[in-house]
C-alpha cells in the first residue's frame, strides 16, 4: 500500500483497533488505496499491516529530526535484557507510543522506548523491547523497526534474545552466539517478506545463507575468551516458534532431532528484514531455561523464570555487546 486514506462514514465511536489507535470506530469505516483505487475494511487493513517505504521514511525523518544523534549500530534487546539500553551515554529516549506508525510493547519485561546513545563513543540506537508474533500485530509491523534502522543510517543490528536450551551440553545461564536459524513459521508462509516487494528496501529473493555475519560471529568468540567467558560461551542454531505456549515435549524432541540448538519466539523475522535491506546481523541468545525433553521431568518452562535468568546475566551479556560493538569495523561496502 503506498498511499491511503481513511474514510470514516459515521459518528467515531472509541478507537477502532489496537493498532489503529488514532481512528475512531464507526460501523461503515474503510481504508481507501488511492494508487491501487482499491477499498479495505479497517480490519482487512490492518491485517494486511505492511507501511509502505514513504511510511518507514516518514517514521525516520520524525526520529532524525529529534536528535542529532546518527546511529550506526542497532540493538534490540531480548527479554529481561533491557539494561542493554542503560548502558548508553548522552540519552535520547522515546516511548513506542510517541512515534508515528510504532506498535507498542506487550509483554512483560518489554519496556517499550527507543532509545539514542553512544555506546564506548559509537552512536547506537537501542530497542528497549521488542514485538513478537504472538502478541497479534501483522509480522509486517513486527519488523518495521528494522526498516527504520536502515533509513536512521544503521549498518549493524545487534539483536538479543532469551531461549530455551535444547543442546543438551547447555546450561541456563549460557551465551550462545547464533550462527543460523530455523523458521519454522515461514515453512507454513509465514514470512515479513510476503507482499509486495519495495526494491528500495532489498530484492525480492534474498540470500539468508550469509545470515549471521561470520566475522562478527569470530569477533564475539575472540572477545568472550578475553573476558573469561569461556566456559559459558557457545555457539547453535536458534529456531523460531509462534508461540506464546512453550513447546510440549514432542516439540522438543522433534526441534532437537532437527538440530537446533536454542528455541524462542523471535529475532529470525527480524533478521530476515534487516538482511533483506543490507545491514549486517550478530545475534545473541541467552539461555535462560532448559527446554523439558522427558516426560518424568517435573521441570516447567515460565516466563519468570526466564526475567529472573536474564536478571543473572545480565552484566555479562552488556559487557559482551558492549565490547564487541566497541570492535566493530564500519563496513560502507556491505550488503
Ligand atoms: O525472544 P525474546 O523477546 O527475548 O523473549 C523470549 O522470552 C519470551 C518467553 O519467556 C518469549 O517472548 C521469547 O521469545
Ligand atoms: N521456548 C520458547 N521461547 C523461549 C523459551 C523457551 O523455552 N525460553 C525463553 N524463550
Amino acid at each position: 500500500m503506498t498511499t491511503v486514506k481513511v474514510v470514516i462514514s459515521s459518528a467515531p465511536s472509541g478507537p477502532c483497533s489496537p493498532r489503529l489507535p488514532s481512528v475512531p470506530c464507526a460501523q461503515e469505516s474503510f481504508v481507501f488505496d488511492e494508487m491501487k483505487g482499491t477499498k479495505a475494511t479497517i480490519e482487512e487493513y490492518d491485517w494486511l499491516g505492511d507501511l509502505s517505504y514513504e511510511d518507514c521514511k516518514a517514521t525516520a525523518d520524525w526520529l532524525l529530526a529529534q536528535t542529532d544523534m546518527r546511529p550506526t549500530v542497532g540493538i534490540v534487546c531480548g527479554s529481561g535484557l533491557g539494561g542493554l539500553a542503560d548502558l548508553l551515554k548522552d540519552q535520547v529516549a522515546f516511548n513506542y507510543k510517541d512515534i508515528p506508525n510504532f506498535p507498542q510493547s506487550t509483554v512483560h519485561g518489554h519496556a517499550g522506548r527507543l532509545v539514542f546513545g553512544t555506546m564506548k563513543g559509537k552512536p547506537c540506537v537501542c530497542m528497549q523491547g521488542r514485538f513478537h508474533l504472538y502478541e497479534g500485530y501483522p509480522i509486517q509491523r513486527i519488523t518495521l523497526p528494522m526498516r527504520i534502522f536502515k533509513l536512521l543510517g544503521v549498518q549493524t543490528v545487534v539483536i538479543t534474545n532469551a531461549a530455551g536450551g535444547l543442546n543438551q551440553d547447555f546450561k541456563v545461564g549460557d551465551i550462545m552466539i547464533i550462527k543460523d536459524h530455523i523458521n519454522l513459521p515461514g515453512f507454513a508462509g509465514n514470512n515479513p517478506l510476503v507482499g509486495p516487494n519495495d526494491e528500495r528496501f532489498g530484492v525480492r529473493f534474498p540470500c539468508m545463507s550469509d545470515a549471521y555475519d561470520r566475522d562478527l560471529q569470530q569477533l564475539a568468540m575472540e572477545v568472550g575468551q578475553e573476558l573469561g567467558y569461556g566456559d559459558f560461551l557457545k555457539e547453535g542454531v536458534y529456531c523460531v516458534l509462534g508461540g506464546p505456549s512453550f513447546e510440549t515435549i514432542a516439540e522438543c524432541r522433534m526441534l532437537h532431532m532437527l538440530g537446533v540448538d536454542a528455541v524462542g519466539m523471535s529475532t529470525v523475522h527480524e533478521v530476515i528484514v534487516a538482511r533483506h535491506c543490507g545491514m549486517r546481523v550478530f545475534a545473541l541468545s541467552l539461555i535462560t531455561n532448559l527446554a523439558v525433553m522427558d516426560y518424568d521431568s517435573e521441570e516447567k518452562a515460565n516466563h519468570e523464570e526466564v526475567l529472573q535468568t536474564g536478571k543473572q546475566r545480565a552484566e555479562q551479556m552488556e559487557r559482551l555487546v558492549s565490547s564487541v560493538v566497541n570492535r566493530i569495523e564500519p563496513n560502507n561496502n556491505y550488503i
